[in-house]
């Protein structure tokens, strides 16, 4: 496996807060990464700093071998990095048939609220997307009639849409129910790895990250603390103590 994304040296300082302090990783092309950390440990900055939306201070980002520093954020997905945020970035009064077309309309550079569902071959592949996350039967229900699973599914589809070799995922399961967790997950995993997407996931689950994740990072005041297999990772006892143990209760224990 060789490295889809490399950073290498990355600072990012908020005044005397150091959000990022040096980070260095590797995404190898095909994996499933984990972040873990505790509130305010940098992860969510490192996605911004990835996408195009924060410029470090210090440091380097290649993609697939090539530098994409001080691009804009719509050059890096046209490159082939996807994003998901922390709420759902949808059109709230439109549908999610709606939404997946505007998605697959704006692969092609068409931007228009309407044009989209009157072609009939991206109504078609919007379909089969939302086919394929299992969100055919709320096709037609407005986006913010979803429960929040959906709505974090249906987010997803739509940065899929753009076909992203990299997808970083920025708490695909907060607000989630416990009782959908597992059945979201297991969902934008299968469609990830059908798509042969590679994802970098944001996730206070430690359930969730020990069973999809292939590799874990530990975030904790802007540095990588550790990186390994979710075992080995999962089970140290310095990140149980300090991260594991930080980490919000809502977090490990999501609302029903
Ligand atoms: N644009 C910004 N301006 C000022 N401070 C910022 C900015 N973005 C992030 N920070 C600060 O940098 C630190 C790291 O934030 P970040 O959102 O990356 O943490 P996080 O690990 O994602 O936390 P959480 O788990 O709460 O989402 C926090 O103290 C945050 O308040």
């Amino acid at each position: 496996m060789s490295a889809l994304l490399s950073a290498r040296g990355l600072k990012l300082a908020f005044g005397g807060l150091k959000a990022a302090d040096g980070i260095d990783l590797d995404v190898m092309d095909g994996e499933f990464l984990a972040i873990i950390g505790p509130n305010g440990a940098g992860k969510t900055t490192f996605i911004n700093m990835t996408t195009g939306y924060l410029k470090p201070q210090a440091g380097s980002i290649e993609f697939d071998g090539k530098p994409i520093l001080g691009m804009s954020p719509r050059k890096i997905v046209a490159l082939g990095i996807g994003r998901s945020f922390q709420l759902p970035q949808l059109f709230t009064e439109h549908t999610v048939l709606e939404n997946a077309a505007l998605a697959v309309a704006a692969r092609s550079g068409i931007w228009s609220p309407f044009a989209p569902l009157m072609r009939p071959s991206i109504r078609q592949e919007a379909e089969a997307l939302l086919d394929r996350f299992g969100l055919s039967p709320v096709a037609d229900r407005r986006a913010d009639a979803l429960n929040e699973g959906a709505r974090k599914l249906a987010d997803i589809a739509m940065a899929v849409a753009l076909r992203p070799r990299l997808l970083l995922m920025d708490e695909p399961t907060s607000g989630v129910a416990a009782a959908d967790k597992m059945a979201v997950v297991e969902t934008l995993v299968r469609v990830l790895r059908e798509s042969r997407v590679t994802a970098v996931f944001v996730e206070h689950d430690m359930e969730v990250v020990a069973r999809f994740a292939d590799r874990v990072a530990v975030w904790g005041q802007g540095r990588i603390m550790a990186l390994g297999d979710p075992q080995t990772v999962l089970n140290d006892p310095q990140v149980r103590r300090d991260v594991i143990g930080e980490l919000p209760q809502e977090a490990l224990h999501a609302p029903t």
